[in-house]
C-alpha cells in the first residue's frame, strides 16, 4: 500500500465525560518521520497517542491508519506500541528476555496460533536492534530499568511494526543511559527507516534525533520541523507551555539559546 501518510489525523477532538482533553487536533505523521510530542504535565499526550493506536475513540473527527479509516484498519501490527511502565518488573518475574520478545509475536499471529517456525530469527533480529542479544535467556527482572526497556522495544518490534509509539519510554532510565537509548531509537529510524512518535521531556538529549516537533496542550499549538521549533517566538511558546521554555539547545551552537 502506497499510503501518503503513516497516520492522519483530522479535527480529532476528545474527552472524558465532561473534561475536554483534545480539541480539533489535526495532525499528520509520514513514513520515515521522527516525531518528539511534547507538553506540559496533564496536555493530553499520552490521551493523544491512545486514540492514535486505537485504544480510544475520538468524541468527534476522524483518525486514518496507513490511507485508511482507522475503524476498518486491520493491519494492527504496523503500530508498535511501547508505554512508559513497561520497565516494571521486579527481579523474581519468571520470564526470559527471550520469552518476553517472544510473546511480541502474539500480535502478528493471533494468541491462539502457534509462533511461526522462524519465530527464534525474528526474536534474534529484535533483540539485535537494541543491543540486547547477549541477554536473550536472562530473566527480565534481572535486567536494569534501561535494559527492560530495550527488551520492550524489541518486543513491539518483533511483530515488524512500520510505526513505533513510545510514551515517555526514559523514565525509570538512569541519566547515563538515557542517550544512548535515543541513539539506539536514532538509528532504528536511520537504518530500517521506522517512523517514530515519542512523548518525552528529554527535549535538550533527542533534540539532534527528531525530525519533527509537536507542541501539545489540549490543541496543537506547533507541528513542523525541529528548525521551525527552534524559531518559535517567546510569545508562542508561552501560550502553548504556560510558562517560558527553553529552546532546543544544541551541542555544536555551544549552549541553551
Ligand atoms: N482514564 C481517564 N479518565 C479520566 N480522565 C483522565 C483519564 N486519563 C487521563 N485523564 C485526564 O486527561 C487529561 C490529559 O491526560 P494525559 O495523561 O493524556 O496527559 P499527559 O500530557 O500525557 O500527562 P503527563 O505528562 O502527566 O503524562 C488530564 O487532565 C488527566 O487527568
Amino acid at each position: 500500500m502506497n499510503a501518503p501518510y503513516d497516520i492522519e489525523l483530522h479535527n480529532v477532538s476528545f474527552q472524558y465525560d465532561q473534561n475536554i482533553v483534545l480539541k480539533n487536533i489535526s495532525l499528520q505523521v509520514k513514513q520515515g518521520d521522527f516525531l518528539a510530542v511534547l507538553g506540559p504535565n496533564g496536555s493530553g499526550k499520552s490521551t493523544l497517542l491512545k486514540i492514535i493506536l486505537g485504544l480510544l475513540k475520538p468524541t468527534s473527527g476522524t483518525v486514518d491508519l496507513f490511507g485508511e479509516k482507522s475503524r476498518d484498519f486491520k493491519k494492527r501490527e504496523w503500530l508498535g506500541y511501547v508505554s512508559q511502565k513497561s520497565n516494571a518488573f521486579n527481579t523474581g518475574f519468571p520470564a526470559t528476555v527471550y520469552e518476553v520478545v517472544q510473546s511480541g509475536l502474539v500480535k502478528k499471529t493471533g494468541l491462539f496460533k502457534n509462533f511461526p517456525k522462524d519465530s527464534f530469527q525474528r526474536v534474534e533480529k529484535a533483540l539485535n536492534s537494541v543491543g540486547m542479544i547477549d541477554f536473550m535467556n536472562q530473566s527480565i527482572g534481572e535486567l536494569s530499568g534501561g535494559q527492560q526497556q530495550r527488551v520492550f522495544i524489541a518486543r513491539a518490534l518483533v511483530a515488524e511494526p512500520k510505526c513505533l509509539i513510545l510514551d515517555e519510554p526514559t523514565v525509570g532510565i538512569d541519566h547515563q543511559h538515557v542517550q544512548s537509548f535515543y541513539n539506539m531509537l536514532a538509528e532504528l529510524n536511520r537504518e530500517q527507516n521506522l517512523t517514530l512518535i515519542l512523548v518525552t521531556h528529554d527535549v535538550d538529549t533527542v533534540s539532534s534525533k527528531i525530525s519533527h516537533v509537536a507542541c501539545l496542550n489540549q490543541t496543537i499549538h506547533f507541528h513542523g520541523f525541529k528548525n521551525e521549533f527552534n524559531q518559535l517566538s517567546d510569545e508562542d511558546r508561552q501560550a502553548w507551555y504556560g510558562h517560558s521554555v527553553r529552546k532546543i539547545h544544541h551541542a555544536k551552537s555551544g549552549g541553551t539559546q
